[in-house]
Parts: C-alpha cells; sequence; structure tokens
C-alpha cells in the first residue's frame, strides 16, 4: 500500500542497522540500570538521526514526518528508550519551535539538538493533566524578562534534557492573555528544580517534577505561534500532533517485536507431544496481533503524511488510540503465548509489556483523544466542563 522512495528506505535501512549494531545489545541494561544511554544518544548524533527533521538550513536533514516515523519504528523494535528519544529529538518541542520561533530561537534549538539534546516537553502539571488548558504556570513580565513560576510535572527527560520549552499562562499588565511556551536551557537554571519520577516502563528515559521559582527567561526566549497567547496553545498543539504519531510509532515498534518472539517460540515450544503453534488458540492470538500491528501501521503512516506542517489533529489521534490499545494487547497476548518464561526477567517480554502501558496516559490519554476524534466527526466542539453544553448546545452550530 506504502510505496517508499528511496530516501525513506535509506532512512529506514540506516536505522535497523543502528538499532542491531548499537541498541539492541544495551536495551536491558538502560532498563535495568535507569539510566539515560547517552552512549546510544552520542551514535544517533553522530548518524545524522538526532533533529533529522529540522531544516538543512539549520544543520538539520529535512527529513519528512514519515521518514522520521520510519526511524522511530526501527528503533523501538529493539530499543523502546532509543524510539523516545527519537520522537522528541525530531516533534513535539523542536517541531514547534522550528516552525513558531524567531531565528534566533530556531539557531539555538538546531544547535542543542543536533549537538545531541533530547528537548523536552513542559506541558502537564499536578492540577491540569488532560485539561491541559487549565494550566497555571505563570510567566509574568518584568522588563525585559519572563518570570516562570509553577510546576510541571511526567515531563520526559526531566533531569538530562538541556532544551525545555515550557507552557505558561502569560500574564502582562496583571491580564491573562493566553498561553505561550517559554524556552529554558538546563542543566543549571536559578530557580527551576528537578525530581525525578520513577516509572513503570521505558526506564531508561527519566520523568521529572519541575519546580519554576521566579525563573527568569529573556523576552526573546518567548516562544509564540501565529494569533499570539490567545491562540497559543492550538498552534503549539498543532506542533504536537507530530510527538502524537511519533509516540504512537514507539508502541507499535514495541508491539512487533512481542509478536515476532511470541510467533517464533510458538513455532518452537512444544505441549501434547506437538509445537504449540499447532493450537488453535495460539494460531487465532498471532491472527489477531498481526491483523492489529498491520492496521496500526497503516494509522500511522496515514497520519505521518496527513497535514501540510504537522500530522492533522484527526488522523493523528485515530493512530495513537490505536497503536496504544494494540500494543497493551499485543505485548499482553505475545507475554502469554511464552507462559511463565514471558513473565520472568530473562526475556524482554514483560520489558515489552511495562514499556508499551504509558502510551494510552501521555500525550493526551485514550479517552481524551476518543472526544476529540468524536468532536471531529460531529463538527462541533465537544466541551468536558459542567457548563460546556450551555455555552455550546450541539445542534446549535455554535462551534465546531
Ligand atoms: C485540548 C484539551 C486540553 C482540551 O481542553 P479544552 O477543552 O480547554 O480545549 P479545546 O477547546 O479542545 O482546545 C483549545 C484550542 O486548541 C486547539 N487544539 C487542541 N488540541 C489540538 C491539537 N492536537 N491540534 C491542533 N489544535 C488543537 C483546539 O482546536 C482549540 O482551538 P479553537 O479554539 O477551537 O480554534 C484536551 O483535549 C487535550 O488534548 N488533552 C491532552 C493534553 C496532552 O496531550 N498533553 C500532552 C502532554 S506532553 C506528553 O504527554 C508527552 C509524552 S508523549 O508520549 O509524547
Ligand atoms: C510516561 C509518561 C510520560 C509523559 N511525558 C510527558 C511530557 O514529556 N510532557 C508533558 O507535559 N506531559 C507528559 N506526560 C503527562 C501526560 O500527558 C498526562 O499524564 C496525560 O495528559 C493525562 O493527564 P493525567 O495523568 O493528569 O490524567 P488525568 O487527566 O487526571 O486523567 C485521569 C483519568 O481520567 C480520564 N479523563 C480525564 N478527562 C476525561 C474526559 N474529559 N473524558 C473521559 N475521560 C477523562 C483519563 O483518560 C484518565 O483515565 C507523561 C505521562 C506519562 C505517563
Amino acid at each position: 500500500m506504502f510505496q517508499f522512495t528511496s530516501t525513506q528506505l535509506e532512512w529506514q535501512r540506516k536505522a535497523r542497522e543502528m538499532a542491531a549494531a548499537v541498541m539492541a545489545p544495551r536495551a536491558a541494561e538502560t532498563d535495568r540500570t535507569e539510566q539515560y544511554p547517552w552512549e546510544v544518544v552520542g551514535a544517533m548524533r553522530d548518524a545524522g538521526f538526532m533533529g533529522m527533521t529540522i531544516p538543512q538550513a539549520y544543520g538539520g536533514k529535512g527529513a519528512s514526518c514519515l521518514e522520521a516515523v520510519l526511524v522511530i519504528e526501527a528503533f523501538s523494535q529493539v530499543c523502546a528508550a532509543s524510539g523516545r528519544i527519537a520522537v522528541e529529538s525530531n516533534m513535539g518541542a523542536i517541531g514547534a519551535i522550528m516552525k513558531y520561533g524567531t531565528e534566533e530561537q530556531k539557531q539555538l534549538g538546531a544547535r542543542l539538538v543536533l549537538d545531541g539534546d533530547k528537548p523536552a516537553i513542559c506541558i502537564t502539571e499536578p492540577g491540569a493533566g488532560s485539561s491541559a488548558t487549565d494550566l497555571r504556570t505563570t510567566a509574568t513580565r518584568h522588563g525585559d524578562h519572563w518570570r516562570l513560576n509553577g510546576e510541571k510535572h511526567w515531563i520526559t527527560g526531566g533531569g538530562v534534557s538541556r532544551l525545555h520549552l515550557v507552557f505558561a499562562r502569560v500574564m502582562d499588565d496583571g491580564m491573562d492573555r493566553g498561553i505561550a511556551g517559554f524556552i529554558v536551557v538546563g542543566p543549571d537554571v536559578p530557580g527551576m528544580t528537578i525530581k525525578r519520577l520513577y516509572a513503570m516502563g521505558i526506564r531508561g528515559v527519566p520523568e521529572g517534577h519541575i519546580t519554576f521559582d521566579n525563573v527568569e527567561v529573556h523576552t526573546s526566549m518567548m516562544v509564540s505561534p501565529p494569533g499570539g497567547p490567545e491562540r497559543g496553545f492550538a498552534g503549539l498543539m498543532n506542533a504536537y500532533n507530530a510527538q502524537r504519531v511519533g509516540a504512537a510509532t514507539v508502541a507499535l515498534g514495541v508491539a512487533q517485536s512481542a509478536y515476532e518472539l511470541a510467533r517464533d517460540y510458538a513455532l518452537k515450544r512444544e505441549q501434547f507431544g506437538r509445537p504449540i503453534a499447532e493450537f488453535q488458540g495460539i494460531q487465532w492470538m498471532l491472527a489477531d496481533m498481526s491483523v492489529q500491528l498491520e492496521a496500526a501501521r497503516a494509522l500511522i503512516y496515514k497520519a505521518a503524511l496527513s497535514g501540510t506542517e504537522f500530522p492533522d489533529i484527526l488522523a493523528a489521534a485515530q493512530a495513537k488510540v490505536l497503536a496504544s490499545d494494540m500494543a497493551l494487547k499485543v505485548t499482553s497476548d505475545a507475554l502469554q503465548i511464552h507462559g511463565a518464561v514471558g513473565y520472568g526477567r530473562a526475556l524482554p517480554l514483560e520489558r515489552m509489556l511495562r514499556d508499551a502501558r504509558m502510551f494510552t496516559i501521555s500525550g493526551g490519554t485514550g479517552q481524551v483523544l476518543r472526544n476529540q476524534i468524536a468532536s471531529k466527526l460531529l463538527g462541533h466542539k465537544l466541551p468536558q466542563t459542567r457548563d460546556g453544553y450551555l455555552k455550546h448546545p450541539i445542534g446549535s452550530g455554535s462551534a465546531s
């Protein structure tokens, strides 16, 4: 169905080569030690995978979203942490900066990422997860600086990332002007403290709780999409749709490997005097796994090709919903096919199941993304607040 260009196939080939040579041998150790894989990141940087989507004018390779997806898929098949690093060094924060940033911001972002930094996107707060527009971190103007105050949590890369794109509420003249992104470059930023949060899966990439206590950001480091802070959230989330596709791809890669292990194991494991692959119960599990994998892959590639600058909101949400649900089921069934040895730590099945678990939560939960999909299908804003439908009743044509 998808006819890849020679450039796309070349990215895929190079990524598979690096995955086998560099990432596969280190994946279990990265998970066990919970240490960020700096050595792998160095190899990714040297091979041009960090910042591959950055335009050539800024030193990147100008790669497309689909090319990044092919790379992320190859990495994630052997190491989900490497896949996630490839997502965040090509999508999310860096995508938003390269699209909406000033010349100075683009130069800065490109330099950091091409040097090997995996940026952090800082949206979620203790009081604002799914309801991200309720975020309370403020940026208050003081002369030629903004002062950031607030808290972010579950920030991927917290403690290892240098470039942070912090979503904050712009307060000017005591008025709330909307939401913009603020570039904060670590590691040592006065007023910014980061504590690690220990997670179930993808343990090689730390999650962080970040506190901003009067953190000073020069006015030149505010990233404001067209329309200013009033439209800032929508613009920044438009860029974020690429990262949703990237996250879906990590889930796909992990699930693909789990499926392959299960298929191979079913062919060689014998019970009742015959390979368990001869049992119809196992055959149908494998068949369902392959169907779900192919469907998710097709939606992901379609989403990567959708939109103009960034994937379309509907296509990105559909791909992520399917891929994240699929990865939970496929990794769990793959472990099941292995029986007790799948549950053990000697094989990577239990790691794959843990690694796959995050994707129905991060980057918009399965429930919230279904709301977004339904909103697009119905052509209507589907407000989630108690009084939302009083303002925008379905059928009123007041919002879409
Ligand atoms: C968007 C939500 C936070 C719901 O909040 P609201 O109901 O207050 O907001 P909306 O009116 O729906 O949206 C405001 C405005 O923004 C536009 N918008 C929203 N999302 C997108 C998008 N993805 N692409 C383009 N535009 C978008 C929306 O159309 C509105 O514009 P108009 O005013 O109508 O013109 C909630 O639905 C939501 O998305 N919650 C999830 C938050 C989330 O994804 N957080 C991710 C944090 S980063 C992360 O988890 C990294 C891990 S990873 O694996 O990548
Ligand atoms: C591993 C990991 C990495 C992450 N990385 C980042 C990052 O780098 N940057 C960042 O900013 N954030 C990050 N996050 C945070 C992530 O975006 C949030 O966890 C997510 O948006 C959900 O918010 P929450 O956890 O507060 O859940 P809540 O919003 O509290 O939701 C709790 C439950 O209620 C459901 N729910 C909420 N609202 C609705 C609704 N309207 N309809 C139906 N159900 C609803 C949810 O689906 C969920 O099941 C990460 C999270 C994880 C787990």
